[in-house]
């Protein structure tokens, strides 16, 4: 009887050997960030804000197969289900397993009221298909009136709020922890002092902080905050968000600027690559969103060069309070962007 053994190839085995290697460098590049809490988080994720439901199922299996194990997601972006799709997808591949992979999601500001905080991220694990989501995040420190429209209005198209405290809801999100709902809690879009009022009441720290950074916008006073406080943080929109709805023919484009091409022309290398660089190399993590598989591969390669001291000196350069994303109404008793930080 024939054997049932698959006899390979020489030039096969060497493939094969070769491949593991190169995945196994792909893995090692992306060095995970050890959080306070002892759990880590793969530097590089993939962003998903303006991601069709159309398009992101396909840039999450690209994503993943390009080496990323961490994906950024928010109930409000409404394709979490989509995400969901191509996480079960991956998983029955065999390839990646759920423990491989690093999954945020957000609270939206509707589920702020502390009775409503545990179904949101039950409604956020079902659509995703998970047991368990690696982090949770308050996506604004802002509550808006609770119920089915996720940007409540009043007939003159006014937002309308809610006084909710996000330090109760904080407090709710605690008791997420300890169900296994999520491993790990943490904040965006907070300025300094919310941030010292939710870590006076707070019985588990926030592991993360989610905010706005690129070249524009370099927040060094948050970050150095953070540091102190032994807090990640995470830089959204970091090439610039370009897609944004609200983006004005002839707003500045990070992507065009000349101190970033001749930075990317030194090292050989895309602008988008050197502005991803420059976040990791600032000690954060980052989450650059793309819908094409040929950027998704682009931005996760970034691990054979590394900025100088003097090149993120000149990026820095660039800061000109260019905030990108706001929410809301100003008036709003929490409305995060008055303060200097
Ligand atoms: N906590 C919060 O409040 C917020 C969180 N976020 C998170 O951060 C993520 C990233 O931020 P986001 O605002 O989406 O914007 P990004 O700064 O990541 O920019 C996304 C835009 O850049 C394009 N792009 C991606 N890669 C390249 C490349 N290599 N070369 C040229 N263009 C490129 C994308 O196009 P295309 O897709 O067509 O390829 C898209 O138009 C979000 O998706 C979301 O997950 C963002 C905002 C707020
Ligand atoms: O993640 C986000 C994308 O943009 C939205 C509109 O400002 C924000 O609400 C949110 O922070």
């Amino acid at each position: 009887m024939l054997s049932s053994t698959v006899i390979s190839r020489p030039s096969d085995q060497y493939r094969n050997r070769r491949d593991r290697v190169k995945t196994k460098l792909k893995m090692a590049a992306n060095v995970p960030v050890i959080l306070d809490n002892g759990y880590t988080i793969p530097v590089i994720g993939l962003g998903t804000w303006k991601s069709e439901p159309g398009q992101v199922e396909q840039a999450v299996k690209d994503a993943i197969d390009a080496g990323y194990r961490h994906i950024d997601c928010a109930h409000v972006y409404l394709n979490e289900k989509e995400i969901g799709k191509a996480l079960k997808a991956k998983f029955e591949e065999g390839n990646v397993k759920r423990e491989d992979m690093f999954i945020t999601s957000k609270l939206w500001c509707t589920f702020h009221r502390p009775d409503l905080v545990e179904g949101a991220i039950k409604v956020t694990l079902e659509n995703l298909g998970l047991g368990y989501l690696d982090l949770y995040l308050m996506h604004w420190p802002q509550a808006f009136k609770e119920g089915d429209d996720l940007i409540p209005t009043d007939a003159d198209g006014k937002l309308i709020v809610s006084n909710v405290d996000y330090v109760g809801t904080w407090k709710t999100m605690e008791t997420l922890v300890e169900k296994g709902l999520t491993r790990s809690i943490g904040v965006s879009n907070f300025n300094k002092k919310q941030m010292d009022r939710l870590l006076e009441a707070a019985k588990i720290k926030p592991a993360m902080f989610q905010i706005e950074v690129h070249p524009y916008l370099n927040q060094q006073l948050l970050i150095d905050y953070c540091r102190t406080h032994d807090i990640a943080v995470t830089a959204y929109s970091p090439l610039g968000s370009l897609d944004r709805p609200w983006a004005k023919p002839g707003d500045p484009n990070l992507l065009e600027e000349p101190k970033i091409k001749s930075i990317a022309e030194k090292y050989g290398k895309s602008v988008a690559q050197v502005l991803i660089r420059y976040a990791i190399d600032r000690g954060l993590i980052v989450i650059p969103k793309s819908v094409t598989k040929s950027r998704i591969v682009e931005n996760f390669n970034v691990f054979d060069f590394q900025l100088t001291l003097e090149d993120v000196k000149e990026i820095g350069s660039l800061e000109c309070k260019g905030r990108l994303c706001t929410l809301g109404d100003t008036h709003h008793p929490y409305y995060p962007f008055h303060d200097e930080y």
